[in-house]
């Protein structure tokens, strides 16, 4: 049974691309609030994981499991979070809104192309090959309610200007 409105929690979601910083501004944004950090990145499956890591992009088929494993997490922390999620498309933030019984805020990381490859190429440690920001920008479809930040620059910036927006929705 869906729980009552009064009792969903804030979740504020930090979309973009692979590589547009979402981890880091999320990691910044939940410390700064004291709400819970969740990387939505741990939720993938292993094959989903191993298809990245292959130079294959996922579709939406790959992202349903995903977004379910997700959101379900999300809905038994029941407190404020802060998720670092790519959410590209329309139906996948149609699932997040779904799962979590109600439309998240988003805050979009956007910027240069060239400054996303030299991001990735730099980024030790992580499945995700490079070679599929093309197809991350053919996919993300932005939505117009996110409120952008620019990836260019530095993280106390962004994360300045993400409280201020917060506190303009709140
Ligand atoms: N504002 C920033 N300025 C400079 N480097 C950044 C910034 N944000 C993130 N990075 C670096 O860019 C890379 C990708 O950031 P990450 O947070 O992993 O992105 P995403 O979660 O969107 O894939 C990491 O190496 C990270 O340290
Ligand atoms: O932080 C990252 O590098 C990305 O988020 C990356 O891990 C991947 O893009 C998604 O988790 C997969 O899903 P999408 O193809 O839906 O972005």
């Amino acid at each position: 049974m869906p729980e009552p409105e009064h009792e969903l929690c804030p979740v504020v979601v930090i979309m973009g691309v692979a590589g547009s910083g979402k981890t880091t501004l999320a990691r910044a944004l939940a410390a700064h609030l004291g709400w819970t950090f969740i990387e939505g990145d741990d939720f993938h499956s292993a094959a989903n994981s191993a298809k990245m890591a292959a130079g294959q992009p996922l579709d939406n088929s790959d992202r349903r499991d995903w977004i379910s494993a997700l959101t379900k997490f999300i809905r038994t922390r029941r407190e404020p979070c802060i998720v670092s999620c790519s959410a590209l498309n329309a139906v996948v933030r149609g699932w997040i809104a779904d799962g979590l019984g109600h439309a998240p805020a988003y805050i979009l990381l956007d910027g240069p192309a060239a400054l996303l490859q030299e991001r990735l190429t730099a980024r030790r440690g992580h499945f995700f090959d490079p070679a599929l920001l093309g197809s991350q920008s053919a996919t993300l479809e932005p939505p117009d309610e996110a409120h952008r930040i620019d990836i260019s620059l530095p993280t106390q910036e962004q994360l300045r200007l993400a409280i201020a927006a917060l506190a303009a929705v709140s």
